[in-house]
């Protein structure tokens, strides 16, 4: 593998954080959870940021984080609304492999009870399927490997992103 630096992205929920964790532990890799550099950095939680500042506001912090990650050899999980964010991910696309965690609607769905509770980038009037359909295009756009997991166990999930990730 030419590039070290893995990054996973994929909707809320799917897993970027646990697997990705699992993954870095593997192969031994530092793991980055940028999520909890935008806490750190702004001294509050996700939810509060985006009560504060609004979607916009929250992507913009969220570029400026992930833009900044400057690592040779790990694994980083963005949150879900990274793909928003054109310059990080310009800059993930130089610096690693990207891995979509990809699952179907009815999965995220299942494990999103509440999306405004968890933090999720919806804008008013938007449903948990529009953001969806919206993400899903974009997910596409930048991956350069596709792992589902529909019918997996998150066991099953890790195996098959090492697998993949061997081929390289
Ligand atoms: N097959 C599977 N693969 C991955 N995660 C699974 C699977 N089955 C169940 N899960 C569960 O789904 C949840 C995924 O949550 P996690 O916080 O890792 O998602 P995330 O992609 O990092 O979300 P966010 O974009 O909000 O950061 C975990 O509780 C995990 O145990
Ligand atoms: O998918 C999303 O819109 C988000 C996911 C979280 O991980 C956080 O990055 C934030 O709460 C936004
Ligand atoms: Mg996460």
């Amino acid at each position: 593998m030419k590039k070290k630096n893995i990054i996973f992205i994929g909707m809320p929920a799917v897993g970027k954080s646990t697997v990705g964790v699992v993954v870095a532990k593997r192969l031994g890799k530092q793991f980055i959870d940028t999520d909890l550099l935008i806490q750190e950095q702004e001294k509050k939680l996700l939810r509060e940021i985006i009560a504060e500042v609004g979607e916009d506001g929250f992507l913009k912090i969220e570029n400026q984080v992930n833009r900044d990650v400057d690592v040779e050899n790990a694994v980083i999980s963005p949150g879900g609304s990274i793909v928003y964010c054109e310059e990080a991910m310009q800059h993930y696309k130089e610096i690693g492999t990207i891995v979509y965690l990809q699952a179907s609607y009815q999965t995220i769905k299942q494990r999103i009870r509440n999306p405004k509770k968890r933090g999720v980038v919806l804008r008013e009037g938007q449903t948990l399927k529009d953001l969806y359909d919206e993400r899903c295009v974009l997910f596409e756009k930048y991956a350069d490997i596709i792992v589902n997991e529909d019918q997996c166990e998150i066991g099953d999930t890790i195996e098959n992103v090492l697998e993949e990730l061997s081929r390289l």
